[in-house]
């Protein structure tokens, strides 16, 4: 028995979140205590009402104490009321304090988080886990428990003033309300689907913002409305039937639980009239056991009304816990070293991966790359090229093989000191919202502003810069949406720049950028290459000629690797075949 109370989602949810509560514990104890004075306040106010009822209305006694009784009552919901926002004001800041540290730990595990776990989420299910569900298992939390607490302090002691005024009554009033709890338990376990599906499509809503914020441009230019609109009339649709399918699972709770009550309320007052009439029962105490009755009732039916509220906070509770429970597949080994710096070589050692468990993406890759030389990777669309430098800096990791820096398997190395190590430029770079300043030194924190112009100088971008009214400070927009496809690129380069990091990935990162532009980033690209190690994915095979190493892959596999001059020698070649394809097509 003992065990099952322990082990009761209800205890489980409260001990789970101890944690965040243990550095507020004071003032939360102090919110909860507040409610014993306001729970109890309810019975003083009952029990008032015997005195008065059988001096004043029946024994018309003039001069008695009893005539305080309204005075007493109103002293009273004076203090009740002083106590109730004491305790709201303690909850509400404990409950936000709460609420920010869950936060907190549910933002630093997102960061931690794999790329693959982002694969497989949309933005709305991150911020309906992330977000909405901190918020409402908090919320839920505080709340239901100052709720709880004051429900039973109040409760317990409205009993008392049933039992002092007549047990018989109390006997009839406690097993009718018994009956009244029953319904609830029932309630639970036909919701808690309903609730979850609710989850989703309230978190399909916010991926729906999101989608029309970022794709605004494709949206008009595609006129794409009516499809989006279709689109979000389906979500709001499904989010009504959820509503409805809810409402009809759990709103006849209420109703239940009032009827069984009123039978209570119908059972007491035939035989409390029995009892007044046998002289066993005064009116007066009749009175006030009828008005702790009533007293008892409004809680117990609110608690009905909240059983959803409450199952929501604690499904949320679950949720978040899960997260927070949950491992990033990626991280640092334990007793993993730290990578100083890379003397000798990057190499690719029978490298298997997949995205998907049985489909293949790399088949045995083995590829070397000595310090200082460039590789390009070349090839069909969709072979794998991005993915194979997309496991340079463990965005995911290998199914088999290695990837080894100067002999040590990079899942040896905490990830900090290894992605330390890499400067990536891809073809949609992402720019925080912010000034031109600030998503410089995203790639050192501690720029100073000489650092930070040498790096626009290098990426060609400081004679825009410059131009500008605000230089370094001008606002960028968000995605960095004020400047231009070349000029975006050239501040990621420049970004990558300032890391100084010995190993350079550019995964096509002039492809987006037309002839004039992509002179300009090539430019600022080669700058970026100098006495660098330097993985490349070009399109344009023209860019990369002058690489050390030319690798071609063609589903998930090396067909060739060469130089451009000695992969041109090979009769009938991929890379001949590629490269002759392009040309011909440049000077048609
Ligand atoms: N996150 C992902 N989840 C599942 N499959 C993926 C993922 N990213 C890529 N793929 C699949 O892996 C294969 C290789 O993709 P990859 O992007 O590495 O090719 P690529 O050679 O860089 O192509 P492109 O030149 O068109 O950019 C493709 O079949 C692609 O559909």
């Amino acid at each position: 028995m003992f065990e099952k109370i322990r082990n009761s989602q209800f205890i489980l949810n409260y001990r789970r979140m101890w944690p965040y509560v243990k550095p507020y514990w004071f003032r939360a104890l102090l919110a909860m205590s507040l409610c014993i004075p306001i729970g109890s306040l309810d019975a003083v106010i009952a029990l008032s009402l015997k005195p008065y009822m059988d001096m004043v209305l029946i024994e018309k006694s003039t001069g008695s104490s009893a005539w305080y009784a309204p005075l007493f009552i109103i002293g009273f919901t004076i203090c009740q009321g002083g106590l109730t926002y004491l305790a709201t004001y303690l909850n509400v800041w404990v409950g936000s304090h709460i609420t920010n540290d869950l936060k907190m730990s549910l933002y630093n595990k997102l960061l931690t988080f794999e790329t693959s776990f982002f694969d497989r989420q949309n933005s709305g299910d991150v911020v309906f886990r992330f977000n909405n569900d901190a918020d409402l298992a908090c919320a839920g939390l505080l709340s239901n428990l100052r709720l709880f607490l004051s429900r039973l302090f109040s409760s317990l002691s409205l009993i008392g003033v049933l039992f002092y005024n007549s047990w018989q009554l109390s006997v009839i009033a406690m097993v009718v309300l018994g009956c009244t709890f029953y319904p609830m338990t029932r309630v639970r376990n036909m919701i808690k689907a309903l609730m979850k599906q609710t989850v989703a499509s309230g978190s399909q809503t916010i991926t729906a913002y999101n989608e029309t914020f970022a794709g605004n441009r494709t949206i008009m230019a595609y006129n794409y409305q009516p499809q989006q609109k279709e689109k979000f009339r389906k979500i709001l649709a499904s989010l009504f039937k959820l509503s409805i399918k809810m409402t009809q699972r759990s709103s006849w709770l209420s109703p239940v639980m009032h009827i069984t009550a009123s039978f209570g309320i119908a059972a007491t007052i035939g035989y409390g009239s029995h009892l007044i009439l046998t002289n066993q029962l005064s009116p007066g105490g009749f009175v006030s056991f009828i008005s702790a009755l009533l007293m008892l009732y409004t809680p117990i039916k609110n608690l009905g009304n909240n059983f959803n509220s409450v199952q929501f906070s604690f499904m949320a509770i679950e949720r978040v816990f899960e997260l927070l429970d949950s491992i990033p597949v990626i991280r640092d080994k334990e007793n993993a070293t730290e990578l100083k710096t890379v003397h000798k070589n990057i190499e690719f050692r029978n490298v298997n991966f997949s995205y998907n468990p049985g489909v293949p993406v790399l088949k045995n890759i083995n590829l070397d790359a000595k310090v200082g030389q460039s590789i390009a990777l070349v090839g069909n669309s969709g072979g794998g090229k991005s993915t194979i430098v997309s496991l340079l800096p463990r965005f995911y990791d290998v199914d088999s093989g290695h990837i080894l820096i100067d002999g040590i398997d990079i899942r040896e190395v905490t990830l900090a000191s290894l992605r330390d190590k890499m400067a990536v430029v891809f073809q949609d770079n992402f720019l925080f919202s912010g000034t031109i300043r600030d998503n410089v030194k995203i790639g050192k924190p501690d720029a100073s502003d000489d650092e930070i112009w040498k790096a626009l100088d290098m990426a060609y971008l400081a004679d825009f810069t410059s131009s500008l009214k605000e230089g370094l400070d001008t606002y960028i927009g968000e995605r960095g949406i004020l400047l231009s496809g070349g000029q975006k690129q050239r501040l990621a380069i420049a970004r990558a720049f300032i890391k100084d990091a010995p190993i350079i990935i550019l995964d096509e990162a002039t492809s987006a950028l037309d002839n004039k532009s992509e002179a300009v980033v090539q430019k600022a690209i080669e700058n970026l290459m100098k006495d660098k190690t330097v993985f490349v994915i070009a399109h344009r095979l023209s860019t990369i000629r002058n690489a050390d190493k030319i690798v071609v892959i063609n589903e998930g596999e090396i067909m060739e690797i060469g130089s451009h001059e000695e992969l041109m020698g090979i009769e009938d070649g991929f890379y001949k075949t590629l490269y002759n394809a392009q040309f011909k097509k440049s000077t048609k």
